[in-house]
């Protein structure tokens, strides 16, 4: 962006201006998210994705350093009936630059941190999660591994042998279809001879692999970043997985719709070899039997792929073809929101138009009705198998243990919602939990508090776009956000944003509508009473027993969790008020109970610490105080994620902060790089006495010069030369200055987003 002159007086004006993005930066096509049209943005300096709706992306499209501001506000005006005016521009552009869309010169070339981050993206963790659920890296060189098998199958990827491979293939799905009887019989035959059924399935399994490689190579061809080739396994599922960063950029829908469909392409092609043989075989014998059973379980399971629910690739193609984000989901909340008109509760449907009443809604009826028919349909399959094989009785046990399962899994739901209702009743978990906990050993209990190990590969905290919906409103709204083992991590932002909800669902207090939440490396949905064990929570509402001193209080917690004597202690000493041992909780200061409400909430030495505002009452002496407890819990190794509306705090505190407003984190860094990303000026102030504002302009690296009471205020880019012109003018003694806080960079984010 072209800087204005002040000391020359040819400041242009802002209509002027020709700002450009930033080369490189990515922008997707338009994508419907519930009835708005939103673009995904990317930086190439780094940085997540980020969505705007239509009128940022009218803007951005045009920020060709080619336009003037003058002339993108006319069309903007023709396209929006609406002007644009400077306070607008100023905070449009302001933006875009924060978010570091806004080309800058010198810091144009792509941020070399960001670009190692975005290519190391894939090789971070090698191994996530558990026995149970997890995954781990397994080619080292994902993106190489791709672009190999891209170029092999360059020959097979031109257009001459790709329609005729897949009419070819059309033709195979034809002819199977018309000895589907056959197939059948084979299947069960397959499906009766284990021995033989194993290395089949271990065959399918493996073309699953390559299914994965197709998606790779077609992701490659339109130009995706392969991240990542692993191996995920979830209750007894092993399967590899191929993850293709940037399809939301693809130019063209079609080639998103290919790079979902690419995979049952191969799935199809490998067995063409064995459904040609099964042909031109004798389909009685043995062999044809075998090969028959092959095919048909194969089909089967590659088609299954096509199946249009989450996360298979068939809903994936259809989100892609209709255009449409987040298909399940916004269909389930068009459903809940159209019930809620019936019953004459929350804002109903009126925002949909017709065609996406009927696009949610079909998609709705698909979304409820196909698991049930699929799951009609494998009883009975799996009943008749049973009783034709094992007798009647034997086919009994399907329906009796789905009907089980139903009962166990609505017991669960009450339960569950029982426990949420009593959850948020008594949300105070310094209380001491009223379930039994996993005990350490007695010896355990009486070492002194160990330190954490930091080193783990499993981050701390692993949030995938998780949702919260209070009546239809969303109170966090698509968040994502790593905390590393051992990291001191802020959680800011104004009343409402979403910063409780959020804690709640990482701490398995609330169930998230949809996403996904891995903490220490377990879910922590259902609650799970191990994982528990190593999280501690201080709320500000912290409860103690009454009547006890602070030691007594501390012992009483520590021997309900079955530890020992010299926890209580240790915990005492450990937040700095071993003193106050003796005193009676109601006569601690605000600043002590704050203390004993940490001590509580480490006294089972957890991994992970929530920690509610802990300051939020103290005076600045004790907040200060309290400062210096806080940083030695990160000394310790304790992973530490922290709510605070004190800015100077959170700067002081966090090695990195996430800002939340309206239910989603518009910027998540370290403070230092939220401050640089804001770019303002240094403030000089000086009696508006000694100098008038016209005077401070003639001074080289004054940008600004305003009078704020009895103070005039200039703001510049050279502090240094301008301290010096400003000081010789009115004397050092009369200037103090002020630099930018993570406070300025949070207002201005905050400021912003509520503007938009
Ligand atoms: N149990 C609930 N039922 C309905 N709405 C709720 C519930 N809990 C929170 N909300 C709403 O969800 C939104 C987010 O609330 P939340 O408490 O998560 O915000 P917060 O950032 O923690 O705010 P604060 O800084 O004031 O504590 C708010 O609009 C709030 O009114």
């Amino acid at each position: 962006m072209t800087a204005a002159s002040p000391a020359t007086g040819d400041r242009p004006a802002l209509s002027d201006l020709r700002p450009a993005r930033v080369p490189g930066l990515r922008v997707s096509g338009p994508t419907l998210r519930g009835t708005t049209l939103i673009h995904f943005v990317q930086s190439p300096r780094g940085g997540g994705l980020l969505e705007v709706r239509s009128k940022e992306h009218f803007i951005i499209s045009r920020l060709d350093g080619s336009r003037s501001l003058g002339e993108i506000g006319e069309q903007y005006a023709a396209r929006f009936g609406a002007a644009l005016g400077p306070k607008q521009w100023e905070q449009m552009l302001g933006l875009l630059y924060r978010r570091g869309l806004l080309a800058t010169g010198a810091a144009d070339t792509p941020d070399a941190s960001a670009t190692a981050a975005t290519a190391a993206a894939g090789t971070g963790t090698l191994l996530n999660g558990n026995l149970l659920s997890g995954n781990a890296r397994l080619v080292a060189d994902a993106p190489a591994l791709i672009e190999r098998l891209y170029r092999v199958t360059a020959f097979a990827r031109r257009r001459a042998v790709l329609i005729p491979v897949t009419g070819f293939l059309a033709l195979m799905l034809g002819y199977l279809a018309a000895r589907l009887g056959d197939l059948t019989d084979d299947a069960t035959y397959l499906i009766d001879r284990p021995g033989l059924l194993l290395p089949v399935l271990t065959l399918l399994w493996v073309t699953q692999g390559m299914h994965e490689l197709g998606h790779g190579v077609a992701g490659r061809a339109a130009g995706g970043h392969i991240e990542e080739i692993g191996l995920r396994w979830h209750w007894g599922t092993v399967l590899m997985y191929c993850r293709v960063e940037g399809v939301q950029f693809f130019p063209r829908r079609r080639a998103q719709v290919a790079l979902a469909l690419a995979g049952v392409f191969v799935n199809l092609l490998a067995l063409l070899p064995f459904a040609i043989a099964w042909a031109l075989v004798p389909s009685t014998g043995p062999a044809g039997r075998l090969l028959g059973g092959l095919v048909m379980i194969g089909v089967v399971w590659g088609l299954a792929n096509l199946i249009p629910l989450p996360p298979l690739d068939g809903y994936k193609a259809l989100g892609y073809a209709l255009g449409i984000d987040r298909l399940a989901t916004e269909s389930r909340r068009f459903v809940r929101l159209s019930l809620g008109r019936a019953v004459r509760r929350g804002p109903g449907i009126a925002d949909y138009p017709v065609r996406l009443r009927f696009l949610y809604g079909a998609y709705a009826a698909v979304f409820f009705a196909l698991p049930a028919a699929l799951g009609v349909a494998a009883v009975l399959a799996s009943r008749r198998y049973l009783s034709d094989h094992f007798g009647s009785a034997a086919g009994d046990v399907p329906p009796a243990a789905v009907a089980g399962a139903f009962v166990l899994w609505l017991l669960g739901m009450v339960g569950a919602r029982l426990r949420g209702r009593r959850g948020a009743k008594t949300q105070s978990p310094a209380r001491p939990e009223p379930r039994p906990v996993a005990h350490p050993s007695p010896a355990e209990g009486n070492r002194p508090m160990p330190k954490h190990q930091t080193d783990s590969g499993i981050p701390a905290i692993e949030v995938r776009e998780i949702r919260k919906e209070y009546g239809g409103v969303p109170a966090v709204d698509g968040v994502t956000l790593t905390v590393a083992r051992g990291e001191f991590f802020g959680l800011l932002g104004p009343n409402g944003a979403g910063k409780t909800t959020l804690v709640e669902m990482i701490c398995g207090l609330r169930r998230a509508d949809s996403g996904s939440v891995t903490v220490l490396g377990a879910s922590p949905w259902p609650r799970d009473v191990a994982l528990l064990a190593r999280i501690g929570m201080q709320t500000q509402s912290s409860a103690f027993f009454t009547r006890l001193t602070a030691l007594e209080h501390l012992q009483t917690v520590a021997a309900l969790y079955g530890l020992g004597g010299r926890t209580a202690r240790d915990a005492l000493d450990l937040v700095g008020i071993p003193q106050q041992a003796r005193v009676l909780v109601e006569a601690l200061s605000g600043g002590q109970r704050q203390r004993l409400a940490i001590a509580t909430a480490l006294i089972r030495d957890p991994e992970l610490v929530f920690l509610d505002e802990p300051t939020a009452a103290l005076d600045p002496e004790a907040r200060r105080d309290l400062w210096s407890v806080l940083r030695a819990l990160k000394e310790r190794g304790h992973t530490v994620v922290y709510t605070t509306h004190h800015m100077e705090e959170a700067e002081a505190l966090c090695d990195r902060v996430a800002i939340m407003a309206h239910g989603s984190v518009i910027a998540c860094d370290t403070p230092g790089n939220l401050v640089r990303s804001l770019d303002a000026p240094t403030r000089l102030y000086l009696p508006a006495a000694k100098l008038t504002p016209e005077a401070a302009l003639r001074i080289a690296g004054v940008d600004r010069a305003v009078v704020d009471g009895s103070e005039l205020e200039l703001q510049t880019r050279t502090p240094g030369p301008v301290l010096v012109a400003v000081g010789e003018a009115v004397g050092f003694d009369a200037v103090r200055t002020r630099t930018t806080s993570l406070e300025d960079a949070y207002l201005a984010l905050i400021g912003m987003d509520g503007a938009r």
